[in-house]
């Protein structure tokens, strides 16, 4: 499905973002993936991809430096030519009760996830109106994970949720102000995806157990889950018509209300 595109992934070290990668990779796409600090999850993912046949490298950055965005795609078209997918997936979720927010905290969450993902997608956006369009008139397609936190509240995620919600608004924008161009920007919004993320969270069984129950599939989510939905975002010839869309990848998590 994306045999010689170039895919970017923001946070593809790990998690989410690493489900991505390896996913696409098996659809034949050259991987440029992003991280922040931990440096042997970003060799082993790239190392999995090159084990299998693929092309893909990695560059460390802070998503919340616009700085990382313009170096992250440079490199990339160092790399391989041109950019056509970019999935803006690097993201924090620092668990915290809203009365004592730190505003460190808040602004970090904010910084990473929503000015993270903007400056990101700017900069993808701008390599490709440079690149002009394919012979099927498209130009790339970016794809930003938001969340079911986009919809729907979080007790200890007062700072968190704003920024998938703002993540989901950008991407219906950024659909309008880049369609005239060919590119196509849409959103997925995962479940709750078992991670380092939600690891500590998780760590309490009862709760675990309690997240899961809310789940019409009968169990929480899995990087890999996130992998099929995006692959389909990023094809012209899947979803050459979809742009500003949002995808729940939740098991049904969002409508079970009873
Ligand atoms: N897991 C879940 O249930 C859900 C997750 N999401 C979203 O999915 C995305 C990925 O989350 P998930 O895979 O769970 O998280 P993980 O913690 O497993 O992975 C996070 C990834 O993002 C990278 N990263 C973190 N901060 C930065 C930064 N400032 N700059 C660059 N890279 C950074 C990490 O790099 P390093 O390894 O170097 O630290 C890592 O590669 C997030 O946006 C999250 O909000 C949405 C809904 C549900
Ligand atoms: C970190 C959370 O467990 C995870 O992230 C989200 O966006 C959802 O709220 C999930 O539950």
């Amino acid at each position: 499905m994306l045999k010689d595109k170039v895919v970017l992934v923001t946070g593809g070290s790990k998690g989410i973002g690493r489900g991505v990668a390896l996913g696409a990779a098996r659809q034949g796409a050259n991987l440029a993936i992003n991280y922040i600090g931990d440096d042997d999850s970003a060799i082993q993912t790239v190392t999995e991809i090159k084990a299998a046949g693929g092309k893909a490298f990695a560059l460390k950055g802070d998503v919340a430096n616009p700085a990382t965005a313009s170096d992250f795609v440079q490199a990339a078209v160092e790399a391989f030519g041109r950019i056509d997918t970019l999935v803006s997936n690097a993201g924090i979720c620092p668990f915290h009760g809203f009365l004592d927010m730190p505003h460190e905290v808040l602004l970090q969450t904010t910084q990473v996830n929503l000015l993270g993902a903007y400056y990101m997608c700017q900069a993808a956006a701008k390599q490709m109106v440079n690149q002009g369009r394919n012979k099927q008139g498209h130009s790339g397609s970016i794809i930003a994970v938001s969340s079911i936190s986009a919809l729907v509240g979080g007790e200890y995620q007062t700072h968190y949720t704003p920024t998938k919600a703002g993540v989901l608004s950008l991407m219906q924008s950024t659909a309008i102000a880049l369609g005239k161009h060919g590119i196509r920007c849409n959103a997925v919004l995962p479940g709750t995806i078992e991670t380092d993320i939600n690891k500590d969270d998780l760590s309490d069984p009862a709760k675990r157990a309690y997240m899961a129950s809310r789940v019409p599939l009968g169990r929480l989510g899995k990087p890999e889950d996130l992998a099929g939905p995006v692959i389909f975002l990023a094809s012209d010839e899947l979803a050459g018509y979809v742009t500003g869309a949002s995808l729940l990848v939740d098991g049904g998590m969002f409508v079970n209300l009873q």
